[in-house]
Parts: structure tokens; sequence; C-alpha cells
């Protein structure tokens, strides 16, 4: 059977996803699509060549009897809204990240989920799917560098479009570390505080960036992560463990090494889609088998609640330039047989 997908924000990953599902996986046919730039739905219907009808908006789509599931991909305060209708009309939706822009609308999500009685739900933290974070967390959970003590990462973006404002290095990009560091140390967060260097002069619209997130866990863990989006020269994503006897690294994507004009160098990617390009495959592809068979077996709504629930730590510890306590809460037992699933390699 074919899982008739309709997708809600057809922009940059909504475009990926489409092409994704329509070229390289199998098993899922995009039938619908929307976006309130209808023109821009209805040219990619053309471009991608899909036999899809272009719905009027979001609601719409989510009620269409053509629509088996739902993948949600328009800005973040949108979310939401589609997840909670999605789940009313009991179709399963994958969701981008984040689930919702606060604790609050995650909650609503959750709550919502446990009524309807399944879940439902998947959220986009695409990076428990990348091979290199699975590696490490294969090193981590086979004590090869003994008890994890520090973690020292960075999330760096060449550069970010005006629409990238206010609280996003917290709410749009740190939100990737708050998920994988939790799933790859099996712990949560107790505290986070936050410090900021000096603003660098290429950063526009009055953000403050770099930012540095100094985040301690349940089990003692140190963890310093710098957010710096308008780095210029690549998009970089790096991690290292240090645990009792040794540390571990988040190898890096490969590439060719050349010696040229006297010099030894290595290519840095530039853009999102292809440093995860992997990761985002077998995300999607794992969705829709999943999906077909009835459960959810990545990242669930309660794990999108716990990273907003940390994100609005993050963004009251900016604020207060104090330590902030995190307190995300037990999980409950519904999401208890969901977690992790794709941690075990
Ligand atoms: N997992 C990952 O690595 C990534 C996740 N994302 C997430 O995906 C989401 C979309 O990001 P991008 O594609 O980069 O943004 P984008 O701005 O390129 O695309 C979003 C699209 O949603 C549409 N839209 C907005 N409100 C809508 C509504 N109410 N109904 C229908 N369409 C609506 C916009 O017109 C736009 O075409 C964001 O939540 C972002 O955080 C984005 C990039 C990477
Ligand atoms: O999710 C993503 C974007 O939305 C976000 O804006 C970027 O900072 C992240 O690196 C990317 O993975």
């Amino acid at each position: 059977m074919t899982l008739k997908i309709g997708v809600i924000g057809t922009g940059a990953i909504g475009q990926d996803h489409i092409r994704r599902i329509t070229n390289v996986l199998s098993g899922g046919e995009i039938v619908a699509v929307t976006d309130v730039n209808q023109e821009q739905a209805k040219q990619v219907v053309e471009v991608e060549k899909l036999n899809a009808k272009v719905y009027e908006d979001g609601h719409a789509l989510i009620q269409s009897e053509d629509v088996d599931a739902l993948i949600v991909t328009s800005w973040g305060p949108t979310h939401e809204e589609f997840v909670l209708a999605a789940i009313k009309a009991g179709k399963p939706v994958f969701c981008e990240k984040p689930l919702a822009t606060t604790a609050e609308g995650c909650k609503k999500i959750v709550d919502a989920e446990m009524a309807y009685g399944k879940p439902l739900v998947q959220v986009g933290y695409m990076r428990r799917y990348d091979k290199g974070y699975q590696a490490l967390k294969n090193a981590l959970d086979h004590q090869k560098i003994g008890e994890p003590l520090m973690v020292h990462c960075a999330h760096r973006n060449p550069t970010v479009p005006d629409t990238y404002i206010g609280d996003m290095a917290i709410t749009d990009t740190l939100v990737h570390e708050i998920d994988v560091l939790r799933w790859l140390l099996n712990d949560d967060y107790a505290s986070v505080q936050i410090v900021t260097p000096r603003t660098s002069s290429l950063a526009k619209n009055g953000l403050k960036d770099p930012i540095m997130v100094l985040l301690e866990t349940n089990k003692g863990i140190r963890i310093d992560v710098e957010v710096f989006v308008n780095c210029q020269f690549g998009y970089d994503i790096q991690c290292q463990v240090v645990g009792e006897t040794g540390t571990a690294n988040l190898p890096e994507p490969s590439s060719i090494i050349m010696r040229s004009e006297a010099k030894l160098s290595t290519e840095i990617l530039v853009d999102w889609k292809d440093r995860f390009i992997e990761s985002y495959d077998i995300e999607l592809q794992d969705w829709i088998n999943s999906t077909k068979k009835g459960i959810v077996s990545g990242p669930t709504a309660w794990d999108g609640y716990v990273v907003a629930v940390v994100s609005d730590a993050c963004v009251e510890a900016r604020n207060s330039k104090g330590i902030v306590s995190i307190a995300t809460g037990d999980i409950p037992e519904f999401y208890k047989g969901n977690l992790s699933i794709v941690g075990e390699v």
C-alpha cells in the first residue's frame, strides 16, 4: 500500500522532503500540498511533476479523504495549530522542528495525543538518524570512553535570512543540540546559563551572535554549545564528548583531502540540506514505514515537548543572565515504548 501524503508548507525543507519522497524513497506519494503562497505550491507540483491537488489551506488538506498522513513544514509558529488539527482528524503527522514554539503549545499536543489514545506525532529531529551521531552513541553506550563528563559542541551556520530574528538562535537552531544530546547521553537537563561574547559585526537584525550555552544534566555532565549563525565560512556541526578514559568526536562529513598549490585542504559544506541529507532520507523512510505499521518510532511529541521546556528555559536564561533550573517532569507511560528506537544500532 502506498501512503498518501499531504504537505503543508512548500518552502525550503517542504520542497526537499517532497523531492526525496518522490524521487529517492519508497512507499509514499505526495497527493496534496498547500502553502500560504499558493503560487509557490502550484509551481512545486508542476516542477516536481506531482499528481497532487493544491489545497487552499492546511485545514482543508488535513480534512481531505485523499490524504492518509501529513507532513508539516510551514513556519514554526504555525506547527501547533496544524498538528492539533491532524490529531483531531486521527491522522499521523510528521512535524518539522520545533513541534511548537513554546512548551505550553507542545503540552497541548501531548495532552491531545494522549486523549486520542494512540501516538500519531513524529518530530523532525533528524540528527538521531545521522550515522555519525549513531556511532558516537554506540561508543558511549558501550563505555568506550568511560562515563561521559563533558560535551563541547558548535552549531555554526554561514549566514541566516532576514526572517531569522529574536530568539531563533535558541528556538530554531539550538533545539537540534537540545534534542540530540539528551538522546546521546540518556540524560535530561537540570539547568542552563547563557553567556554572550562580543557580537560579530556581521550579525544583522539586532541578533546577538554568537552565544554560548552552558547546560548541566541530571547526572552532572557539563555541556557547552556555541551557536554562531553568521560564521561565514560554512555549515559546521561539532560535538566532542569527554569521558573518564577518552574522548569521542562526531565524524566530519567525508570529503576529499587535497594537496594543491602548497596547501593541504578539505571542503566544508555550506548548506544544512547537504550536511544531513542522508539523515533526512533515513528519517522520512523510517516515518513512512512506521506509519504504515501504525507506530511512531522516531522522536515523539514528548521529545518535542521536552525540547521546548529546555528551549523556554534557555530564553529565560538569556534574558535574566542567570542560571535557570530546568524541570521536564517524568515521561508519561504512554510514551515509554516509543523512545529512542532509532538509537539502537
Ligand atoms: N530539520 C531541519 O534540519 C530543518 C528544519 N526546518 C524547519 O522547517 C520549517 C520550515 O522551514 P523552511 O522550509 O526553512 O522555511 P521556509 O520559509 O523556506 O518555508 C516555509 C513555508 O511555509 C509556508 N507557510 C507559512 N505559514 C503557513 C501556513 N499557515 N499554511 C501554509 N503554509 C505556510 C511559507 O509560505 C513558506 O513557503 C521550520 O519550522 C524550520 O525550523 C528548516 C530547515 C532545516
Ligand atoms: O533546522 C535548521 C534551520 O531551521 C536553522 O535555522 C539552522 O540554524 C539549523 O542549522 C538547521 O538545521
